[in-house]
């Protein structure tokens, strides 16, 4: 895993965003949960969102995901104004979410939950039949895309390690054409090996020009692999950062608390007028 990415300004300036929020409002009741929030996720980027529990990052993962509809503001995929009335929707449009309570099944083998009703067949009807040997040849080969070799295909899903599932599903939306893949990472800490598969999946992403957004507590981790670091508070937007404009210490020092983050923004947005401007 390279932990310095190459300079991404350079690469996607220009490109027009796979996902593109502008001035999204979400309330849960009156309060609301997602604050005029406007944001840029662009090809070949990773996006981590940072933030203390409560302000937001969830609800902002539902809405790129489908599972929640914004009550003001706009939503565009691919510069169109879109509103998903469902998941499935969003999952039509190119967006692979990937789940903190990931689901598998845990009794089927691992290929048949890399198809997962998608299965290819050979052979025309009605002699069509499942191939299996290209299922379980393509599960490998999708596998390793995304650093995760020597897998036997065959073996129960409930075999996998918490970060192979991970990158099951990573792989999955590669494999499927997904063009922006949303990962909220699981509360519990993660293990430096699963750390490191977790990466290279993201990267794997990264690198085919998917529109990646992280959603992460850890803000070293977070500094790793991100390219840019979406900071919010109270439902708000409280910084939107590349890694050029802070180190891993600044950023861990945003996160030490909501209060903090606010107060350290604008510490940092007074030295760097340009940061407010984004
Ligand atoms: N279904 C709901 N009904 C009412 N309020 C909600 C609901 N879901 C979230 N909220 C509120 O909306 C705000 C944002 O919540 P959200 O879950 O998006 O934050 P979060 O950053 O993901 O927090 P966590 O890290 O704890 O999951 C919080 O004030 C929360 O209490």
């Amino acid at each position: 895993m390279s932990a310095t990415p190459p300079a991404v300004e350079e690469r996607v300036e220009g490109a027009t965003p796979v996902i593109e929020l502008r001035g999204v409002t979400v309330r849960h009741g009156s309060v609301p949960a997602l604050s005029r929030v406007t944001v840029a996720l662009l090809p070949g980027q990773i996006t981590c969102v940072l933030g203390e529990n409560g302000s937001g990052k969830s609800t902002l993962v539902q809405v790129l995901s489908g599972l929640r509809r914004h009550d003001e503001g706009e939503l565009l995929v691919g510069g169109a104004p879109t509103r998903f009335r469902s998941p499935r929707q969003a999952r039509e449009a190119g967006i692979a979410t990937v789940w903190q309570d990931l689901a598998v099944a845990p009794l089927l083998a691992v290929w048949r939950n890399f198809f997962l009703g998608a299965e290819p067949t050979r052979g025309v009807w009605p002699f069509r039949r499942l191939d299996l040997d290209g299922a379980r040849e393509t599960t490998m080969r999708a596998m390793a895309r995304v650093g995760v070799t020597g897998l036997d295909p065959d073996q129960p899903a409930s075999a996998l390690q918490a970060g192979e599932r991970q990158s099951l599903a990573v792989a999955r939306a590669l494999h499927f054409g997904a063009r922006a893949l949303v990962i909220d990472e699981p509360v519990t800490p993660m293990t430096v090996a699963r750390q490191t598969l977790f990466g290279q999946a993201v990267l794997a992403a990264r690198a085919r020009g998917l529109a990646v957004v992280v959603v992460t507590n850890n803000p070293r981790y977070a500094h790793l692999i991100g390219d840019r670091f979406l900071l919010l508070a109270h439902g708000q937007i409280a910084g939107n950062l590349t890694r050029d404009d802070v180190d891993s210490d600044v950023l861990t020092a945003l996160m030490a608390g909501g209060d903090q983050l606010t107060t350290l923004t604008d510490a940092l947005t007074a030295l760097h007028p340009e940061l407010g401007e984004r």
